[in-house]
């Protein structure tokens, strides 16, 4: 069982997955930081408590080990959390549970944050690091149902809810002997909005940018690396390809998605100014990411929920319809988003569901409700088109 020092800061981290171990959790035990997993995996939270460390395994050109300790784990309902949000040395939470699942943990948060306030009033701040435009704010939207009208105003003064941009693939884990080992890759970014903070991030957490400038930080993340990821997965399954970087082997596909980036890209460097040189080199950067034979990412992880990559401003609407709003064509982010209609993964219950929304009242009819593109408009019948393409191929 591993035991906080005297003075250590602690932070309380929702999310002991992939991304809780392999980036967030790993930054801020090597910052310095105490960190309390919390998560409803009861397997997982044993685990945590019966090894002394894990191992974060570095998988790119150059491969190394960073070894993890300083940590504990607690069932995410039980009143250990609360506790571990209400003592003053807590000075973080941070998420990685699921954008979906926000809204679970939000009453345990609010319930904490009651604890904190009643045991003194220190300021903390609070980081969601979804794959989400907003993700914090939508936390915090969601935490502040469960609070009174004045502690709701201790909450605006005291408590920081900062949005963010977190970028580093972490695929499902290898077997190992220690299940909390965890693959990464090397590249990793966490941009941190610095006008949500509260209260200075102390000790300051190593690898995380504090800006001004997040909007363009994660607009240019989920609509370049979490577009070309999701139109390579969605591809790939469609071709019957089991991993990204096997997906990207077929000339065709990595025309999609580098065609997709470039759509996605031009409109991006439109809004918010990126210096066009320097976008092409981002978007390479992602394709070399994609295909980094180590990972062994698999199309099922990457393209999972389809129906949330297909909400508005998510990594397939959010660049097409920005595109669209320039006058920009967008005849590959749309064979990307015709590829997800094709996405039949029975252990997906949003993929279940889009299938069986396509069986049910047809592709035309599906796309319109799911994309908001009207039958008879020029995206709506490119997508129709490139379905029905891609589904002739499939038979
Ligand atoms: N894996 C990656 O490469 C990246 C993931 N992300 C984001 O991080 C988030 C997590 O992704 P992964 O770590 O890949 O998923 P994961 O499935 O490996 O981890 C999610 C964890 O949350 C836990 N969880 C689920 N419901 C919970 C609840 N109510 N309370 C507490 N814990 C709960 C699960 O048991 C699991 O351990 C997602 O929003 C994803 O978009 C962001 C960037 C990179
Ligand atoms: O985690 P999500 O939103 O389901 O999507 C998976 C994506 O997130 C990442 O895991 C990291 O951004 C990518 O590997 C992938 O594009």
């Amino acid at each position: 069982m591993h035991e906080r020092q005297p003075n250590q800061p602690q932070a309380v981290h929702f999310g002991a997955g992939n991304i809780g171990r392999g980036f967030i959790g790993a930054l801020l035990v090597e910052s310095g930081y105490f960190v309390v997993f919390a998560d409803v995996d009861t397997k997982l939270i044993k685990e945590l408590n019966t090894h002394d460390s894990y191992e974060v395994h570095v998988l790119d050109e150059t491969e190394r080990t960073e070894e993890i300790h300083s940590y504990s784990g607690v069932l995410s309902h039980a009143d250990e959390v609360l506790h571990a949000i209400a003592q003053p040395h807590t000075r973080l939470i941070t998420t990685a549970v699921g954008p979906n699942v926000l809204v679970r943990i939000a009453p345990i948060i609010a319930k904490g944050l009651q604890e904190r306030l009643a045991a003194g009033d220190s300021p903390l701040n609070i980081i969601a690091c979804e794959n989400m435009v907003g993700q914090t704010e939508t936390l915090g939207k969601y935490v502040r149902r469960y609070l009174s009208d004045e502690e709701n105003a201790w909450l605006g003064d005291k408590v920081g809810f900062a949005n963010c941009s977190v970028d580093r693939i972490v695929p499902a884990a290898a077997q190992t002997e220690n299940p909390l080992d965890v693959g990464v890759e090397d590249f990793s970014e966490w941009a941190v909005d610095r006008s949500g903070l509260r209260t200075p991030i102390e000790p300051p957490v190593r690898g995380m940018t504090l800006t001004d400038a997040l909007p363009a930080y994660i607009e240019r993340k989920l609509y370049t690396l979490n577009c070309g990821h999701a139109i390579a997965a969605y591809l790939g399954f469609a071709h019957g390809l089991d991993r990204i970087d096997q997906a990207l082997a077929n000339t065709a596909i990595l025309q999609d998605v580098r065609g997709a980036l470039g759509e996605s890209g031009a409109a991006l460097v439109r809004k918010h100014g990126f210096d066009e040189r320097e976008h092409e080199q981002y978007v390479e950067r992602a394709l070399h990411r994609f295909v980094n034979p180590k990972l062994h990412d698999d199309v099922v992880r990457v393209g999972r929920q389809p129906l949330r990559k297909l909400a508005k401003g998510d990594r397939l609407l959010g660049p097409t319809v920005m595109a669209r709003e320039y006058g920009l064509p967008v005849d590959h982010l749309a064979r990307g988003i015709a590829a997800a209609f094709l996405f039949d993964l029975k252990d997906d219950p949003q993929s279940v569901e889009l299938i069986g929304k396509v069986d049910e009242v047809g592709i035309e009819r599906a796309v319109v409700e799911y994309t908001g593109f009207e039958a008879g408009s020029d995206v709506h019948g490119k997508i129709v088109e490139a379905y029905l393409q891609l589904k002739e191929s499939k038979t």
